[in-house]
């Protein structure tokens, strides 16, 4: 079995089917989904891909052959490139500007998983770091597919699914499984990397979560 196929079995299988389930993900493509829920999820996901970057950027320098830098690297160049389309895009069919996601700030969900990413990434071995990064692409790459085969009534919604269930995101998300499968993991880095698995796993889900009951701080 591939190391990959083993984090998905342990961290992953359970938590997906509740994603696919979630009333945030079935919404985008029966369209009832609110439009505010949405703009929580995309001005949040502004925030979340600005760290994703920089903990890809993590990953990328301590990769260990020249491959897997440049496309680590090259990953966490496009994340920022994600995040300025979809302030172009989606941002303005929401009526929303830069500002207005800065003047949100990032929740207590996208804070929380932005932390951990970032810790794991600067502090684990480059294994662990794989392993923390490596749902983001997966569950993504799987709910995309899914979604696609639906797509949505609505125009926002369409163009959301569109971009995750492409076939060239399903390219990228192979060459991470792949880099994944070649690594080399002592018994209890091995451990280390199913926690962190599993735990991004669950945050993928929380993310989606927090948006359809767009959580804010108890406290201000
Ligand atoms: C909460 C959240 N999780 C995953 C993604 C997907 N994603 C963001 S950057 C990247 C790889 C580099 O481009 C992928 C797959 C997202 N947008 N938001």
């Amino acid at each position: 079995m591939t190391f990959s196929s083993e984090l998905w079995d342990r961290g992953a299988a359970s938590v997906y089917e509740q994603i696919v389930r979630h009333p945030f993900i079935t919404g985008l493509t029966d369209g009832t989904l609110d439009h505010d829920a949405f703009q929580y999820f995309i001005t949040q996901d502004s925030h979340y891909l600005r760290a994703y970057s920089r903990a890809l950027s993590l990953v990328a320098g301590r990769a260990t052959d020249e491959d897997a830098v440049s496309m680590f690297a090259l990953h966490a160049a496009n994340a920022i490139a994600v995040e300025r389309e979809l302030h172009t895009s989606l941002l303005g069919s929401l009526g929303l500007t830069p500002a207005d996601v800065d003047a949100a700030g990032s929740g207590p969900t996208t804070t929380a998983y932005m932390s951990y990413l970032t810790a794991v990434c600067a502090t684990g071995t480059y294994a662990e770091a794989v392993a923390a990064v490596l749902p983001c692409y997966w569950i993504y790459r799987d709910v995309g597919r899914e979604l696609l085969k639906r797509s949505s009534p609505d125009p926002l919604y369409a163009k959301w699914i569109a971009t995750y269930g492409s076939e060239e995101f399903d390219a990228v998300v192979e060459q991470v499984l792949a880099v994944t499968d070649t690594l080399d993991v002592g018994t209890a880095e091995r451990e280390r990397c199913h926690q962190h698995f599993a735990t991004t796993c669950r945050y993928e889900w929380m993310f989606w979560d927090a948006a359809y009951h767009k959580l804010d701080w108890p406290v201000r």
